[in-house]
C-alpha cells in the first residue's frame, strides 16, 4: 500500500490513534458510563458546531483468542454483517492493499435523524511495541472517513455523511503453561482498546444522540468480542 496516494495519510492516522489508544482514560475528563464484565466504556462530552461528537474509549480483556484475530474480524468485510448490527448495507469500494480497503456502509436511521452513510479507510497493521521489543503481539485496526470518486458527498443526498475516526488496538496475553506444555487458548487474553469519534455530520438532536451512543456502544462491543470468541474457539490459534 506503500505506493497509494492515501498511504501518507493513513501511516499518520494509524500512529496518531495508537498512542492515543495507549493514553489511559485516568487523566482528567473521562466518563465512565457503561461496565459490563471486563469491559469499561468512557466517554467525553464535546460538541463541534453544535453537533454531538463524544469520544469513545473503551476498554476490554477477552480470554481465549489473539490480539490479531480479533483484529482480523474487525477489518474483514467478510463477516461485518455478522456482527454489525446498525448497517442496512456494506460496499468495499476499493482494495488498496491486502491491509488497506476503503468502505462505504449505509448505517441504520437513528430516528428523528435522518439516515447517514459513512466512506473510510480501513488499515491493519502489526505493531512493533517501541517500549517492549520483544512484544510482537500489538494489533491495529484504524478506520478514518475519507473520499472516494465512486461516492461523491452529494451523489444523491439521500444519506448525511458522518466523519469519523476509529481505532481497534488489541494486544495479546500469553501465561506460557508450566509444563513446557503447547499453548492453548486458555492461556491467552487479549487486552482491547477501542477508540472511536464520530461526527454525525448534520443535525441530530444531542439528547437522541447521546441515548443511542450509550445503547449502541456497549451492545457493539459485547456483540463483536462474543461473535470473535466464537468464530475462533474451535480453530487453530492465530498469531
Ligand atoms: O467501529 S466502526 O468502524 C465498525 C464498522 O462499522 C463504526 C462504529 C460506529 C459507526 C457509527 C456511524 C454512525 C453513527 C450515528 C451517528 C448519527 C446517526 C448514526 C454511529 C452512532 C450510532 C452509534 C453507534 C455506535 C456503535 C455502533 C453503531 N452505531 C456510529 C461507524 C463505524
Amino acid at each position: 500500500a506503500q505506493s497509494h496516494v492515501l498511504w501518507p495519510e493513513i501511516d499518520r492516522i494509524t500512529a496518531e490513534q495508537l498512542h492515543y489508544a495507549r493514553q489511559g482514560v485516568g487523566e482528567g475528563v473521562w466518563e465512565l458510563f457503561a461496565e459490563d464484565g471486563e469491559m469499561r466504556m468512557y466517554k467525553r462530552e464535546e460538541e463541534v458546531n453544535g453537533l454531538v461528537v463524544d469520544p469513545l474509549k473503551a476498554v476490554h480483556t477477552v480470554k481465549g483468542v489473539t490480539g490479531f484475530e480479533m483484529c482480523h474480524y474487525f477489518f474483514s468485510p467478510d463477516y461485518r454483517l455478522d456482527w454489525e448490527t446498525t448497517i442496512e448495507q456494506m460496499k468495499v469500494l476499493e482494495k488498496v492493499s491486502d491491509d488497506t480497503m476503503i468502505f462505504l456502509q449505509i448505517h441504520k436511521r437513528v430516528w428523528p435523524a435522518s439516515q447517514r452513510d459513512a466512506l473510510f479507510w480501513s488499515h491493519l497493521r502489526q505493531v512493533p511495541d517501541s517500549r517492549d521489543p520483544d512484544a510482537q503481539n500489538i494489533w491495529i485496526v484504524c478506520n478514518h472517513s475519507t473520499e472516494h470518486h465512486s461516492a461523491p458527498e452529494k451523489s444523491n443526498g439521500k444519506y448525511i455523511r458522518v466523519f469519523l475516526t476509529v481505532a481497534l488496538v488489541c494486544q495479546t496475553m500469553i501465561e506460557p503453561p508450566k509444563n513446557g506444555a503447547q499453548i492453548t487458548r486458555d492461556d491467552l487474553t487479549c487486552k482491547i482498546t477501542y477508540c472511536s469519534v464520530v461526527n454525525p455530520g448534520g443535525w441530530a438532536p444531542a439528547s437522541v444522540l447521546r441515548a443511542v451512543y450509550k445503547r449502541e456502544y456497549p451492545k457493539f462491543l459485547k456483540k463483536f468480542t462474543h461473535y470473535v470468541y466464537d468464530q475462533c474457539k474451535n480453530k487453530p490459534i492465530r498469531f
